[in-house]
């Protein structure tokens, strides 16, 4: 591992310059100083949607539905990605067009599924795939009471393009289900789902059912 005392340069970003530029993305030319002193270029993608005002592009939403003799379920979506060109299986998501991330993430989920929900928590601003983009996003946990009227019989709200599935995944078999789906059908999961899962499934895990126990 490399001494801390060898490296005394603080890295920053010296110049953005833009190459090429669309309605919802464009490509920039990063010249940054690393932590050595030299001068390197990064190429880097951003949105061009981010409002002056917001924390962050845009809010996922981990919402779970609770019913009356039912499983809590987590509210996920199944939508076709063109730039992966298949399936995808997400959390509820979209871009911030106003400051405020629970009530964007609240509008979001009611377009895309359906539902009306409460916040419970938010997450602080998230980097999404830093080695290509500064694009961010806060997490917003909501809980759905699915006994409520106006979540009984959910109605989505999309806007033209848009074709989204609503999928309900209980949350105590989460990660199963999810494996379930990608055998079944060609789908790529995202990696926040997935992650989610793989805690779930830790926090479900019972160590007195195991038939070796780990020193
Ligand atoms: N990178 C994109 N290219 C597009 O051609 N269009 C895009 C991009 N990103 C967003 N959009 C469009 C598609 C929708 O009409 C709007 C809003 O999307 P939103 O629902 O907020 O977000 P997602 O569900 O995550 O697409 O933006």
């Amino acid at each position: 591992m490399a001494s801390p005392n060898i490296h005394t340069t603080e890295p920053h970003v010296v110049k953005e310059e833009l190459i090429a530029s669309g309605k919802w993305v464009k490509l920039e030319k990063t010249t940054y100083v690393d932590p050595s002193g030299s001068t390197r270029i990064w190429e880097t993608t951003k949105r061009t949607t981010r409002i002056s005002n917001s924390t962050a592009d845009g809010v996922g939403i981990l919402a779970l539905l609770k019913r009356t003799l039912h499983k809590d379920c987590v509210v996920m979506v199944k939508q076709f990605r063109p730039p992966m060109g298949c399936n995808t299986l997400e959390f509820p998501a979209g871009l911030m067009m106003c400051p405020s991330p629970a009530a964007a993430a609240l509008r979001e989920l009611k377009e895309e599924t359906g539902y009306k929900g409460e916040v419970v928590g938010i997450t602080p601003v998230t980097c999404l795939d830093p080695g290509l983009s500064n694009c961010t996003t806060h997490i917003v946990m909501v809980h759905i009471n699915g006994d409520d009227i106006e979540n009984i019989n959910p109605t989505q709200q999309l806007g033209d393009g848009e074709f989204v599935e609503v999928i309900l995944l209980p949350l105590d078999e989460f990660q199963q289900k999810i494996d379930e789906l990608l055998q079944k059908e060609k789908i790529v999961v995202d990696c926040k789902v997935y992650i989610y899962a793989m805690g779930m499934s830790q926090a479900f895990f019972k160590p007195r059912e195991l038939p070796v126990l780990k020193q």
